[in-house]
């Protein structure tokens, strides 16, 4: 038997799993790395401790797994986007890596909206936002200008992991759509981008497409982890590109509902789309498609506020098994999940969140599941701009803490006006990362061929058409929320 390995370097920790020819998960080890915040707003990662953990996980699993290095075909990885690391002429870490969750590069959003008005849209299908990498080079070069002066490249995070296990500098083409200086569509670096901003375009590495071969371990690597030198490296791909291989979404009409700590709605996408930078649009890993996203910020952690506030010790079964005794609509309760303010479709730093129609009558699981539809209701509001543009929007994949609760899976459903599916045995993007690697080694002769063996539905849940018809007007109503809000939290923002 043969197998392969999918690493997700995620932003909390790394899992790798071992994977064999059927798709059965034959080993999972897991790592976690600390966050730094050194100023309010500031997120980094040191880029040693993600190499330190993957190989200890390697070890690991070679260790636990009882699996010959010869019998291991593959690796490939997925990774958090957008994170930025620069690299000096010798290939030495230039400072540590600003992630995808560091909001300080605001004037630098508003310097390249500036600078390039529409032509970062027809360009990159992209809006500027503060997580991105662009952004966060053009902080460096403000701020760090000896050590910027001294980069000589930069990589996103799982293509530095990569380079350290191979000594090749890649970046996959689902990751550098990321970064805001991709050529989403010709799948080139944006040579003009650079120029606009003086950056030598050398400071791109070379693309790879993310089941491409591109190496095999070093030595050294192959030494520390008990693997064998020979096993083939395959790019990899962003987090949320692998997240979706691995749930199967690798065709057209395919989306997915993550709701983890913050939520994901995605869709399958063949043709370029355009969406006025109000969602996200990324390649995917199959190399010609693409998908569109949005993003909650605070899905899951939504209600894990609101649990922790209500009822601290309190299990999520128990705290949520009232919920399916309060009809849709929460005896007209309304709640927005602006907790941490909001990226898709209404990128605002500043906007918070709110009940709206609390009554003498409500009680506790009123409000738990105002906070559970609202979270729905926002993932909603990018679903239907996939459908104004015209996007099948079949059947949807649920992952996450959202598809551990029966109520909120037919909650989705009837919110989202389509048939909801959870995952027989879900596994995230590691598992993703994983097909990358045995599509690569010629197991399959299509993702989609690998994802009929590898990923496996379980309970399906339609939508029943008076839910749907509520919460249609309720969905009216909650649109009408972020309006009314916003100048309200504009001048509440001088009380936080
Ligand atoms: N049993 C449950 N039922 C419903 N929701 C849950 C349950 N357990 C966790 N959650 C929700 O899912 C979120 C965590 O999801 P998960 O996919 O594990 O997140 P992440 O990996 O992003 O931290 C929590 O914040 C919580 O809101
Ligand atoms: O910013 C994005 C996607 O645009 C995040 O999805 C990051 O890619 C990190 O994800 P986790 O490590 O939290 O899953």
């Amino acid at each position: 038997m043969s197998y392969v390995i999918g690493i997700d370097l995620g932003t909390g920790s790394v899992k790798s799993l071992l994977v064999d020819q059927k798709g059965m998960i034959c080993g999972e080890a897991s790592r976690t790395y600390p966050l730094q915040h050194e100023q309010p707003g500031y997120s980094e990662q040191h880029p040693e401790d993600w190499v330190t953990q993957t190989l200890g996980t390697l070890r690991e699993l070679l260790q636990t797994s009882g699996v010959q290095p010869e019998q291991v075909e593959g690796i490939s990885f997925s990774g958090q986007m957008h994170g930025l690391v620069l690299l000096d002429g010798q290939g030495q870490v230039l400072r540590p890596a600003i992630l995808w969750n560091d909001t300080r590069t605001t004037p630098q959003c508003r310097a390249i909206e500036a600078k390039l008005g529409s032509r970062l849209l027809d360009i990159t299908k992209n809006a500027a936002l503060e997580g991105f990498t662009l952004p966060k080079l053009l902080w460096v070069q403000g701020h760090e200008p000896e050590l910027f002066a001294k980069a000589a490249v930069f990589l996103l995070p799982k293509d530095y992991l990569r380079y350290r296990l191979t000594g090749m500098l890649h970046m996959d083409i689902t990751d550098a759509a990321g970064t805001l200086l991709l050529d989403v569509i010709g799948k080139r670096w944006s040579t003009d981008i650079c120029e606009a901003f003086g950056l030598d375009p050398k400071l791109c590495p070379p693309l790879a497409e993310a089941m491409e071969h591109v190496g095999g371990l070093l030595p050294e690597i192959a030494g520390q982890t008990g693997l064998a030198a020979s096993t083939k490296v395959f790019a990899g791909g962003a987090d949320n590109a692998c997240g979706a291989v691995g749930a199967g979404i690798v065709g057209k009409g395919a989306t997915l509902c993550s709701i983890g700590t913050s939520g994901v709605i995605l869709a399958y996408e063949e043709r370029e789309q355009d969406f006025a930078g109000a969602l996200h649009f990324f390649n995917h890993a199959q190399p010609e498609g693409f998908y569109a996203m949005g993003v909650t910020l605070a899905a899951g952690y939504s209600l894990d506020w609101f649990k922790k506030t209500i009822a601290p010790d309190e299990s999520f079964d128990s705290f949520l098994s009232l919920v399916a005794e309060v009809p849709a609509g929460a005896g007209g309760l309304l709640f927005t999940p602006y907790l941490v303010g909001e990226r898709t479709p209404h990128a605002d730093a500043v906007i918070r969140g709110s009940f709206v129609g609390l009554d003498g009558s409500h009680r506790r699981e009123h409000l738990t599941r105002a906070v559970m539809e609202g979270i729905t209701f926002s993932l909603n509001e990018s679903l239907e701009r996939f459908r104004a543009a015209g996007m099948a929007v079949e059947t949807i994949v649920s992952i996450g803490g959202g598809a551990k609760n029966d109520v909120w899976l037919q909650m989705q459903a009837d919110i989202f006006g389509a048939p909801v599916v959870k995952l027989k045995n879900e596994q995230g993007p590691a598992l993703g990362a994983a097909m990358l690697a045995a599509v690569g080694c010629g197991w399959f002769a299509s993702l989609s061929e690998c994802a009929a063996s590898f990923v496996a539905y379980d309970r399906r849940f339609e939508p029943i058409p008076a839910n749907v018809e509520t919460y249609r007007g309720l969905f009216e109503i909650y649109k009408s929320v972020y309006a009314h809000t916003r100048e309200m939290n504009e001048r509440l923002r001088a009380y936080r």
